[in-house]
Parts: structure tokens; sequence; C-alpha cells
């Protein structure tokens, strides 16, 4: 199968994004490994994670319309960011993928979801701060986090998301606040308490 998409992507996604795909695979591939979560799964989801990355706004809308997904609001006035659920329509209906878990980990990478199994963290991950992404001090930082605690990774990989979007002044969706919320909450359950001495 790998082929298969490997010869669609080449033939649907220009190559600087192919190569950010590949790159994704792989490091969805070495946090599986990491996690212990299935590799192969990881690696599947991590190649077609972006297979609608160039669809335009008006295939994603119709896409979307016919798979019966609700389309809110912000996704309404930003159809892009519908690229990452119609990823995983293209994932099943072009290369017969019929694992849900590997489809949810393709539909959530962009917004992560509230509770959201560690394969779709790995992804979530891999997307945002695979080594394309750049070397600045605070993606070294989330590089080496996203192996100590999966949950304070993806809550600071949302942060870093926000942080950038509320710089270039564009509208966001609510959902990665509610994932980073999440999140957020089950890396603080897991903090060792420490003992107040007087
Ligand atoms: N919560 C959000 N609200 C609005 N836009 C977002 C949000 N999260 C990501 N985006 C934007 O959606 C686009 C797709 O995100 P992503 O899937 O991470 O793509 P890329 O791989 O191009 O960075 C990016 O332009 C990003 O800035």
């Amino acid at each position: 199968m790998r082929e298969k998409v490997l010869t669609w992507l080449t033939q649907n996604v220009p190559t600087p994004r192919v190569n950010h795909i590949l790159r994704v695979e792989q490091m969805a591939m070495d946090l599986a490994v990491h996690y212990k979560v299935d590799r192969e799964k990881a690696a599947h989801a991590g190649l077609m994670h972006d297979l609608a990355k160039c669809f335009k706004p008006q295939k994603l809308l119709q896409m979307a319309h016919e798979e019966g997904l609700e389309v809110d609001e912000v996704m309404a006035a930003n159809p892009h960011l519908l690229h990452a659920d119609v990823s995983a329509i293209v994932a099943r209906e072009t290369f017969g993928v019929d694992d849900e878990e590997v489809l949810q980990a393709i539909a959530n990478h962009t917004l992560g979801r509230p509770g959201m199994s560690q394969l779709c963290s790995i992804v979530f991950l891999a997307d945002s701060i695979e080594p394309g992404r750049g070397d600045t001090p605070q993606l070294q930082s989330l590089r080496q986090l996203s192996r100590q605690n999966i949950y304070q990774a993806v809550a600071l990989t949302c942060d870093f998301t926000l942080k950038l979007l509320l710089e270039s002044s564009c509208l966001i969706h609510p959902r990665v606040i509610l994932t980073r919320n999440w999140f957020l909450q089950k890396w603080k359950a897991k903090q060792p308490i420490v003992q107040k001495t007087v």
C-alpha cells in the first residue's frame, strides 16, 4: 500500500509537502516505538495525514457535506481546516483503510481532540514538531518533551500553535483549546505531589 500512496502523493501534492509527510511518517513511527504503540498504524496515519492538503475549499466542503460531517462556523470560514477530516475520507475511499484508529489519527492531526488516543497524539505531535518545522529552542524543547510526557507535549504543542495563530490574527478553531485543556489536566494530574515542609 505504501507505494500506491506515495505514487498518489507525488501526483497530487507538491514535493516539499511530500517531504514533510515522509518526515511525519518517520517521526510517528519513532514515537510509536517509544510509547509501544502499533508502529504500522502510526506509519499509515503519518503517511496519509495530509492526503487532502491541496484540495480546493469547494471540494473540501463538498466532501465533508457528503460525509455528513458537521461544518461549524470556523470551518465554513476556513475550509482548509477540513483537510484533516477529508484526508481520512480519502484514506478510506481511495486506499481502503478501514482501521478506525488510523482514520481517527488522520482526522485529528490538526486540531486534536479531548481524550484522543495515544496513536492520535503521536501523529498530532509528529505533524507539528517533525525536523522540517525548524530548529527553534521552543521546537527543540517540544521534541524532547514528546518522549518524556505525551500529555504535557500535546498541551504545550497546542500552546505553540495558539501563539502562532494569535500572532497572525486569524480565526481560531476552539477545538484546539479543548484539546489543550484536556491534555493540560491529564499532565497536571500525573505530577507528583510535593510535600510542603514548614
Ligand atoms: N485551531 C486552529 N484554528 C485555526 N486555524 C488553525 C488551527 N490549528 C491549525 N490551524 C491552521 O490550519 C492550517 C493547517 O494546520 P496543519 O494541519 O497543522 O497544517 P500544516 O501542516 O500546513 O502546518 C495551518 O495553516 C494552521 O495555521
